[in-house]
């Protein structure tokens, strides 16, 4: 792993640091997983655009904190049409925690992807989740590694990666499922152009998630129009500010909705 890297943004920097220094957890965990794919099938069937939202309560480019349960927020989220939910499990930058995570996976139906910046295989062992997210340009080496501790407790493991180089060592590591993030991890700048540029060189087997800046209904049909099977929606879900400029008055159920609805309800 590598924190010192002149080429991340220092709130990354920062996120790195304090997850080499967490522990995890002394006994292996063994998850029966709800899978992410049959989730993914069932929105579709339904008409809904697969999204999985995510609880996120503040991050390092977000104005304020909400502090709402997070169970309500998850079950409004599933209210909303989401085929999964995304927690926060990060404390210090986005004030999640692994305890957030066991009550909305306990709450709800949905596959629950555990959403941190993973860097030991003991961290995978701190709660149980559907399917946990590896980040390739943090892992390096140790990504297969990782994948494969991952698998062995019965989690699905997400590959989030920017570049071709990522694509490809995501691959090589035996990913099935596969995270674009459309932010760079560099500047914090998002450009959802990254996805369209790096879809077409996924193979068809992947399932591939656009992440991060998907902010209209419009970005969502862009993403899926790109080829994404599901996308990853935080910030214009969760966000009261940007959910008061959509006349939602910071409704999670309803900010869902236009992200699930965006095929056939259009701008709603
Ligand atoms: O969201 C941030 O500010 C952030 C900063 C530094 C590292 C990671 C960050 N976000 C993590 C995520 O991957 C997003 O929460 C997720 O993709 C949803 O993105 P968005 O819809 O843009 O909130």
């Amino acid at each position: 792993m590598n924190t010192q890297s002149d080429d991340l943004a220092p709130a990354v920097r920062s996120i790195l640091e304090a997850a080499a220094e967490r522990s995890g957890a002394d006994g292996r965990t063994s998850v029966d997983a709800r899978s992410l794919p049959a989730a993914f099938a069932a929105a579709e069937a339904d008409g809904r655009v697969p999204v999985i939202a995510e609880v996120k309560p503040t991050s390092p480019t977000t104005d304020g904190t909400r502090r709402d349960d997070p169970v309500d927020l998850a079950e409004a989220m599933v209210e909303g049409g989401a085929a999964a939910l995304s927690v926060l499990t990060e404390p210090e930058h986005f004030d999640g925690s692994v305890e957030n995570l066991r009550r909305v996976r306990e709450a709800v139906d949905v596959p629950v992807l555990r959403k941190d910046f993973l860097v030991r295989e003991d961290q995978l062992d701190a709660v149980e989740a559907d399917v946990v997210l590896l980040i390739a340009r943090f892992l390096e080496d140790d990504l297969a590694d990782l994948v494969t501790a991952a698998r062995d407790r019965g989690f699905q493991p997400l590959v989030e990666v920017h570049t071709r180089e990522e694509l490809a060592a995501a691959l090589a590591a035996g990913a099935e499922l596969i995270g674009v993030n459309n932010r760079d991890l560099g500047r914090l700048e998002v450009d959802l152009s990254t996805f369209e540029a790096l879809a077409p060189e996924a193979p068809d087997r992947v399932t591939l998630i656009a992440e991060s800046g998907i902010a209209t209904p419009a970005d969502a049909r862009r993403m899926r129009e790109a080829g994404a099977d599901g996308l990853l929606i935080g910030s214009a879900i969760m966000d009261a500010e940007g959910a008061d400029e959509a006349g939602t008055d910071g409704d999670v159920a309803a900010n869902t909705r236009r992200f699930t609805a965006a095929e056939t309800e259009g701008d709603v």
